[in-house]
């Protein structure tokens, strides 16, 4: 096996955010291409080795179990190998040296493309291509699900789902709290259906672009999510935007879209805590909503990142940011094949 090369995209969520936390409801999800680019070579000996930006080497065996250190850096990549390793078992793949090369961070921090997911993913999607794994995209999916959540403890996981089919998808998500309580296996988890889970590939329309307008003001979504009670009738609200927006995006029809994410930031911000709105983004969403733009705050905001959709070359880009948003295209990255 020659050198590979693997791109894995960064995450963006368009709509349903914070109601998607709870088993069966929605979000609409993007995976661009700014995210992660993966070199795979194979190495000699029983040792392989990862590298990443600044983190010390990694380096393990896989023929022996595979720890979890749950504080380090790497705890997402060490879970992910030890799923993948409860699924495949220790047996005597071929040794590599993998380096991890990252574009989902600026000189502010992380940019909230969904780093632990991409990272988790990559890892899965790495070893599957290098030992011909033959994994189906559902089962890659669920391997680096379990690998998330066993480390981050909360989450729709819809960011895994989006960076592991690519493209646009409609998301629902699983009841992965209540699987994990039955303490199944890793390949009677993989085995079995779901309860709620659904990823329905949507086309990205072709003359639309996906503009992202980050604040680089790094959000916290875990500190987002904690003891956050929303009532029932946001949850219905919420799947009825995401499906209005998921028709819009399936129509083209970027009126439709532009109404249907304007009624779910109008409900995020009813319903959410005053910071959810930051200055900045409190300036991007008037800016858009000014120009009549399809967007709105992407993700946990607090901070972190809005987009906005265009089908020409509407200018706010300058306006957004003297109120200290920079702005740039993020071409879709394509769909897996299924
Ligand atoms: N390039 C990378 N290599 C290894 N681990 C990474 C990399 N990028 C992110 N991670 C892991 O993901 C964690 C960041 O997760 P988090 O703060 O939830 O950010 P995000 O919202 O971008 O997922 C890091 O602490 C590290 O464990
Ligand atoms: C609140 C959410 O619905 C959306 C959070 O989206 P972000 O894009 O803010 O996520 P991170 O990159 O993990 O910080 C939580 C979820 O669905 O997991």
């Amino acid at each position: 096996m020659n050198k590979l090369e693997i791109d894995i995209p960064g995450k963006l969520f368009l709509a349903g955010e914070y109601a998607v936390t709870k088993a069966g409801n929605q979000a609409l999800l993007a995976a661009v291409q700014k995210g992660l680019k993966l070199s795979l070579i194979p190495k000699e000996g029983d040792q392989s080795r990862i590298k990443s930006g600044k983190l010390p080497d990694l380096i393990f065996d896989f023929q022996q179990e595979i720890t979890v250190e749950t504080t380090s850096p790497w705890s997402y990549v060490h879970s992910a190998l030890k799923t993948l390793q409860s699924y495949i078992g220790q047996g005597s793949y071929p040794s590599f040296d993998l380096k991890i090369e990252s574009q989902m961070v600026s000189p502010q921090g992380k940019l909230g493309l969904g780093s632990s997911a991409a990272v988790s993913v990559a890892i899965i999607k790495a070893l599957n291509q290098f030992w011909q794994l033959k994994l189906p995209v559902l089962t890659q999916y669920k391997l680096a699900a379990i690998a998330h959540y066993r480390i981050q403890g909360s989450g729709s996981l819809g960011d895994v789902a989006a960076i592991t089919y690519g493209g646009i998808i409609h998301y629902h998500s699983p009841a992965i709290a209540e699987l994990e309580e039955k303490r199944l296996s890793v390949p009677d988890l993989i085995q079995m259906d779901w309860p709620d889970l659904s990823i329905k590939p949507l086309h990205w329309p072709a003359n639309w672009q996906l503009i992202l307008a980050a604040t680089h003001q790094p959000a916290d979504t875990k500190t987002a999510l904690a003891g956050l009670i929303l009532p029932a009738s946001f949850y219905q609200k919420s799947n009825h935007c995401v499906e209005a927006a998921s028709l819009a995006f399936q129509n083209q029809d970027y009126d439709k879209a532009r109404q249907a994410l304007t009624a779910n930031q109008e409900l995020l911000i009813a319903a959410l805590p005053a910071p959810y709105l930051s200055e900045r983004l409190a300036s991007f969403w008037e800016t858009i909503q000014g120009q009549h733009l399809a967007g709105k705050v992407s993700g946990a905001g607090f901070g972190d990142n809005g987009y906005y959709l265009t089908r020409s070359q509407e200018k706010v880009d300058s306006q957004l940011k003297i109120c200290g948003l920079t702005c740039t295209q993020l071409p879709i990255a394509p769909a897996t094949n299924l």
